[in-house]
């Protein structure tokens, strides 16, 4: 058993999601309140360590109203466990888990399990089905996955997302070393493609939202 997983992101009408330096101001005003009514309807907010490394984000939920409890456990999936333990995701304001593999070093393991709990899943990489059956285990039924684009493609080709929801802003930015949405090796056949169903779309100020469900 696994957790629903709902792949959430915004990108440039190029389908960036930074700029090859970085730069990832991409949602209107109106789009990240969506985004975080969404991290307050789900369990688990999950990234990938690059994120982390690239933007230093909460992971809470702070542009709408909140009670204390709504705050969703935040996931990072961290293979060696180079989650710096000053950043903003160990932070007091929710519960962290860490996924990391088995081939961590065991004393930044030990330095993270101060701030949070880790779950070792995988060998040199994180299992992605391992992490999130054991989520699965600790309650969490809904999971908002939050990107970047490599666990992106690891998340969709391992048939773990059922649903895909895209901020497409009015904006153009180019560069062959810009993140898209989704990276990774990348499929080689379009007959082999990860299909989708589109559900819904709507503007949200000048961004277009639209939202697929995966098909399975
Ligand atoms: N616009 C948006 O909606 C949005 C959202 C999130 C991130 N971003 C941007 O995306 C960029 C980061 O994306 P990225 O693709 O470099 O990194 P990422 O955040 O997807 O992290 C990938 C890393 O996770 C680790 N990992 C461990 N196990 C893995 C597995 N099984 N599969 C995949 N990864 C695994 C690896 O170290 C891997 O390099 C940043 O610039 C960030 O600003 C944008
Ligand atoms: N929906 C969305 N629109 C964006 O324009 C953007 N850059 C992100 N990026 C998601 C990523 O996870 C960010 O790191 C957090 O959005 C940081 O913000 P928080 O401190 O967690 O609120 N997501």
């Amino acid at each position: 058993m696994r957790p629903y997983v709902i792949l959430n992101a915004a990108m440039t009408l190029d389908g960036k999601i930074a700029t090859a330096t970085g730069s990832s101001e991409i949602s209107g005003e109106e789009d990240l309140r969506r985004v975080h009514e969404l991290r307050r309807e789900c369990d688990a907010i999950m990234v990938g360590i690059n994120t982390v490394l690239a933007d230093d984000p909460r992971l809470t939920v702070h542009r709408v109203d909140a009670a204390p409890g709504d705050n969703p456990v935040r996931v990072v999936v961290d293979s060696m466990a180079r989650t710096p333990p000053h950043f903003r995701v160990l932070n007091d304001e929710a519960p962290t888990v860490i996924g990391v593999s088995e081939s961590a070093p065991p004393e930044r393991v030990a330095e993270l399990r101060k701030r949070a709990e880790v779950v070792v899943a995988g060998t040199r990489r994180v299992d992605l089905h391992l992490l999130l059956e054991r989520l699965h285990g600790m309650g969490i039924e809904r999971l908002m996955l939050e990107g970047g684009s490599t666990l992106n493609y690891s998340m969709l080709t391992g048939g773990l997302v059922d649903e895909v929801r895209v901020c497409i802003a009015p904006m153009i930015v180019g560069g062959r070393d810009a993140r898209t949405l989704v990276d990774g090796e990348g499929i080689d056949e379009m007959a082999d493609a990860i299909r989708l169903e589109l559900k819904r779309s709507y503007t949200l100020g000048e961004d277009l939202i639209v939202e697929y469900t995966v098909k399975g």
